[in-house]
């Protein structure tokens, strides 16, 4: 499986991000690309007031766009995130695309990231957000696969969840910052992605200076082995890499840590 990852530097507003996405897909597809990811609030900047003042419904045009480009273009897509509008409330939520165009996936982002380091990183997504509860799989051609949103990779918990159900590539869309993301995100993929024998594929957006979250970009595809596949930088472009899934039959046959859990001593269990 091609999967390409999407770094786009994010515009102003839905609309602008709807047409840069589509012609950013129809090169993923050209590349080979069979299944594509969007970055973490690839409809608006990463802002509290933008996830208001563009919180949408779940068949708003910028996500029946998407579903469209991913029918016509036959391309798995993983359109994430966009603040959802639902319920009275707002999510963090990443939708799902098959080749067809049919929503296949929806996962509500688990982790709100809160965060205060001082001369660093500030922010309270649960100032505007409210937590989802879910563990979230989907089938495809070449697998089943998981689905987090940036900070969920954190707690070790929810990827092996995803693992234990079945998924041999986890799928985030994410948006680590200058503060964290130097620290933190190889660091969290290869080691969510060692711990648990599968691929990770994180996608950022790219690095805008001008804008009021610095996303530290980076874009990463890492392997049961643990070892990064591919990166990028911090600029706008995409990463295309192949998820080889006889490499994760092999080292799972040579190092079988899921089986060599102690499921006698210690377990973990979805609620
Ligand atoms: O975990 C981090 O350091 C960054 C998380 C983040 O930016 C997010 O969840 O949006």
């Amino acid at each position: 499986m091609k999967v390409a990852l999407l770094q786009l530097k994010t515009l102003p507003t839905p609309e602008e991000n709807l047409e840069k996405i589509k012609q950013m897909l129809v090169q993923a597809k050209q590349e080979g690309a069979d299944l594509a990811v969007l970055p973490e609030m690839c409809c608006c900047p990463y802002e509290n007031s933008a996830f208001v003042r563009y919180a949408m419904p779940e068949n708003a045009p910028f996500l029946q766009g998407i579903a469209e480009m991913a029918g016509a273009l036959g391309l798995y897509v993983v359109a994430g995130s966009v603040p959802l509008a639902a319920d009275g409330r707002i999510y963090n939520a990443a939708f799902v695309y098959d080749n067809k165009g049919s929503c296949i996936a929806r996962h509500r982002k688990t982790h709100l990231f809160d965060i205060n380091v001082p001369g660093g990183q500030y922010f309270m997504e649960s100032d505007t957000f409210t937590a989802g509860r879910d563990v979230t799989t989907f089938d495809t051609p070449w697998g089943r696969m998981g689905l987090m949103i940036c900070y969920d990779i954190r707690f070790p918990e929810l990827s092996r969840l995803l693992a234990l159900e079945g998924a041999r590539a986890i799928l985030v869309p994410a948006a680590f910052n200058m503060t964290t993301g130097p620290a933190h995100w190889e660091m969290s993929f290869r080691m969510r992605a060692l711990d648990n024998q599968v691929f990770l594929a994180g996608c950022a957006p790219a690095r805008d200076l001008q804008s009021s979250y610095t996303a530290w970009g980076h874009s990463i595809v890492t392997d049961p082995w643990g070892s990064v596949v591919a990166e990028l930088d911090e600029n706008e472009g995409i990463l295309t890499a192949e998820l080889d899934f006889a490499r994760l039959e092999q080292v799972r046959a040579e190092l079988p840590l899921l089986k060599h859990r102690r499921t006698d001593c210690y377990d973990i269990i979805r609620k």
